[in-house]
């Protein structure tokens, strides 16, 4: 049974509805620019359609670019050395995206496993330095895909957080909407959730878009508990503006909701002043790393909306953004690694610095 706990406030606000709802980039996550726009008056033009499918040859020709492109975002794996030289001394903090990063992309978001190896990787990462992956996914849904206990799960972009109970330590007490409670495999686990009164909003809307969605063959309705995702990838390209537009035509009976677009995946979610960089700081803060200088968080992901979490690292000088990605694209992370093979590589390496002397020597 859950035990509920007074919390002092410290709610998200929820940000200014803004009535034109734009998606920035395109339907094509492999292409660079280009706008969406879901506003009642406009739909990309056949112009722009056909502009993009020239981009999409200008893409098979991007290995020079993307070498160009690591000056800029130079590789975690042969900067791994110079990583390590500036975090002697301090503790490292690790927040690991899910899909694209953990896990390869692939076709049906049900079918995205992550390897046994990767798996033995993140355990033994965790057991050096503290460990979260923060997910768009639910959070039992990335909790049931990852499986391990000794993680710190954030689901919904940072919505729904659950962690360990350190001794008696309760983490997220200043939180409002936190509760302590029985979690995974009836430890007793922390919780903060600061978008539940949007819970029935977004069941509504999910039965809502599966009804719409039925007619468009390949399109996933996705429910994310305090997200829904709209997954187009399986879609043919001819049918994606009819998936924008029923996606746009839903949003306009729900003012308090927005979107926000990621690797072929539509994402509606609270207009609240949350994501995963807020996510980030938050558990920086629970786990009594916030303010301190002698910490190095480091994040590794692959989608748009892991640049909050980027941003927040950069903004504040305090840490390392790693991108995921194997085609070059703006970013706010430090570093880069080019698929979840490398992310692999890159635990292992941090799994044995964490366990050399050298992590001790100033
Ligand atoms: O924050 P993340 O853990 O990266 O979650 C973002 C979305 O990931 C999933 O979708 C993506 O991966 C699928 C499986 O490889 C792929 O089919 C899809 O095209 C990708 O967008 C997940 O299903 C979404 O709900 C997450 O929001």
């Amino acid at each position: 049974m859950d035990l509920k706990l007074n919390c002092k406030s410290s709610t998200p606000s929820i940000a200014p509805f803004s009535k034109k709802k734009t998606i920035s980039g395109n339907l094509d996550d492999g292409l660079a620019d280009g706008k969406i726009d879901v506003t009642e008056s406009s739909s990309p033009s056949r112009k722009k359609i056909r502009t993009n499918h020239l981009k999409d040859h200008a893409q098979e020709e991007a290995l020079p670019k993307y070498k160009l492109w690591m000056f800029k975002y130079p590789s975690a794996l042969t900067s791994f050395e110079q990583m390590t030289d500036h975090a002697k001394g301090k503790k490292i903090a690790l927040f690991l995206d899910y899909d694209g990063t953990l896990s390869p992309i692939v076709n049906h978001p049900d079918s995205a496993f992550m390897s046994s190896e990767m798996r033995t990787a993140v355990k033994s990462v965790a057991e050096y330095f503290p460990t979260a992956i923060i997910s768009g996914r639910s959070r039992d849904k990335v909790f049931e895909l990852v499986g391990l206990t000794e993680l710190y799960y954030a689901g919904s972009h940072g919505m729904d957080m659950m962690g360990p109970v350190r001794g008696s330590k309760f983490l997220f007490k200043d939180y409002q909407n936190c509760i302590r409670s029985t979690g995974i495999q009836r430890k007793e686990s922390q919780m903060f959730q600061p978008a539940t009164e949007f819970l029935p909003t977004i069941n509504k809307v999910f039965r809502s878009l599966v009804e719409s969605m039925g007619r468009i063959k390949g399109a996933i309705v996705e429910n994310n508990k305090f997200t829904v995702s709209v997954h187009y990838r399986q879609v043919e390209k001819k049918a994606w503006l009819d998936v924008s537009q029923i996606v746009h035509d839903t949003l306009k009976d729900y003012p308090n909701l927005k979107l926000t677009h990621g690797r072929k995946v539509l994402e509606i979610r609270p207009i609240l002043d949350w994501n995963k960089g807020k996510a980030v700081e938050f558990l920086l803060q629970s786990l009594d790393l916030g303010n301190s200088e002698d910490v190095l968080p480091i994040f590794v992901g692959d989608d748009r909306t892991d640049e909050d979490a980027f941003k927040v690292l950069r903004e504040k000088t305090r840490g390392y953004g790693i991108v995921v990605s194997s085609v070059p694209k703006d970013s706010s992370a430090f570093y880069s690694l080019r698929d979840p093979s490398e992310v692999l590589v890159f635990l292992r390496y941090l799994v044995n610095w964490g366990g050399s002397d050298s992590i001790h020597s100033k």
